[in-house]
């Protein structure tokens, strides 16, 4: 038998078949933050897919530009100047197709960062150039506002009360926010051999919730029927996608699907992401919300906390079934 390997350039990083025309998801849930059917609509979508496009978000197009402007700034520079910024792993900075510590590999680079309240960590002092530092605070401050709209619009749409009883988890003093700079290098050794470098294997969140934003460039996917089928997520860099991530799921009982996703590299282009991940603080119990279990209806879940939550998570592999440890039998 022959085995056929990956060309140098992408060992050891899994390929993907690449996405064409008839694999584009033209049924993405849009919703318009700024109509009164939002809540439904929110609802409605995170029960069907766990995964949702967002617009009419009152953010600057500039606020989103000039990030992206200093990101690709930074990614340009030497290879020996963002080392510099690593590693991403203990605690957080820059890494490079390493994901996680279990042996995840993507054929992209990153800054993996702590956010506290509405803006970068102090604690986390990359990046160091204050122009990046100042752009990523104001999209942070405004991404953030996004997932606090979209939670309370859940919350509003559930049924739950109070307005706050989900973005609050992501509000409080020490909630554990994370943004994430992914910038995945266009990988032209694999151009017509109809594979693809996989940028970011398939996975789900752990958090609650995900806000993501992308340059035009296209790659996400997301996982239909669970798993049964991928489909590209045509990209939109003036709308955010939303994720419902694992910590939700259990809130709701199952009733919101976190959403299994994925990146391929594209042949040609690079693609630059920027996702705000929303968690509660480590203490936070997740357990379905008492208004959403029906008489009699008992937990999915074993009971745990964030923290127990997160340790257990980082100690998977990227496309493990995270949840399926904490499932009642
Ligand atoms: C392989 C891993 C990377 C990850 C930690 C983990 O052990 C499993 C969850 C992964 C994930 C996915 C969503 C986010 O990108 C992330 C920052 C997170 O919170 O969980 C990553 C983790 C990571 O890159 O460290
Ligand atoms: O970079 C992207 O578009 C998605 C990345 C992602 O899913 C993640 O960082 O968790
Ligand atoms: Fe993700």
């Amino acid at each position: 038998m022959v085995v056929l390997a990956n060309p140098p350039v992408v060992d050891q990083i899994p390929l993907l078949r690449s996405p064409g025309p008839r694999d584009s998801f033209a049924a993405v849930p849009v919703v318009d933050l700024s109509s009164p059917g939002a809540a439904r609509a929110i609802v409605d979508a995170s029960e069907r897919f766990g995964f949702f496009k967002v617009v009419n978000h009152g953010v600057a197009g500039d606020t989103m530009e000039r990030a992206e402007t200093e990101a690709v700034k930074f990614f340009a520079q030497a290879q020996a100047d963002k080392d510099r910024a690593g590693p991403a792993y203990p605690p957080f900075g820059y890494g490079s197709k390493r994901i996680g510590l279990n042996g995840d590999m993507g054929w992209l680079e990153y800054l993996l960062l702590a956010v506290d309240s509405a803006s970068l960590s102090d604690a986390c002092t990359v990046p160091a150039a204050a122009a990046f530092r100042a752009a990523l605070n104001e999209y942070i401050t405004a991404v953030r506002k996004v997932a606090v709209r979209v939670l309370e619009a859940m919350a509003e749409g559930l049924g739950i009360a109070p307005a706050d009883a989900l973005s609050a988890m992501v509000t409080e003093q020490g909630s554990d926010q994370l943004f994430r700079v992914n910038h995945y290098p266009p990988c032209p050794a694999l151009q017509g051999l109809g594979c693809s470098a996989t940028g970011f294997g398939e996975h789900t969140d752990p958090q609650l919730i995900s806000v993501l934003r992308s340059n035009g460039t296209s790659g996400l996917q997301i996982a239909l029927r669970d798993g049964a089928q991928w489909v590209s997520v045509p990209s939109d860099r003036d709308a955010f996608f939303v994720n419902v991530g694992d910590s939700l799921q259990v809130l709701t009982n199952g009733r919101f699907r976190s959403v299994k996703h994925r990146v391929v590299t594209n042949s040609l282009m690079s693609r630059v992401s920027f996702i705000y991940f929303g968690g509660p603080p480590l203490a936070q119990r997740i357990a379905p919300l008492p208004e959403l279990l029906g008489e009699g209806e008992e937990s999915l879940y074993r009971e745990f906390t964030w923290g127990e939550y997160k340790k257990a998570a980082y100690n998977t592999r990227l496309g493990d079934n995270r949840l399926a440890q904490f499932e009642k039998k």
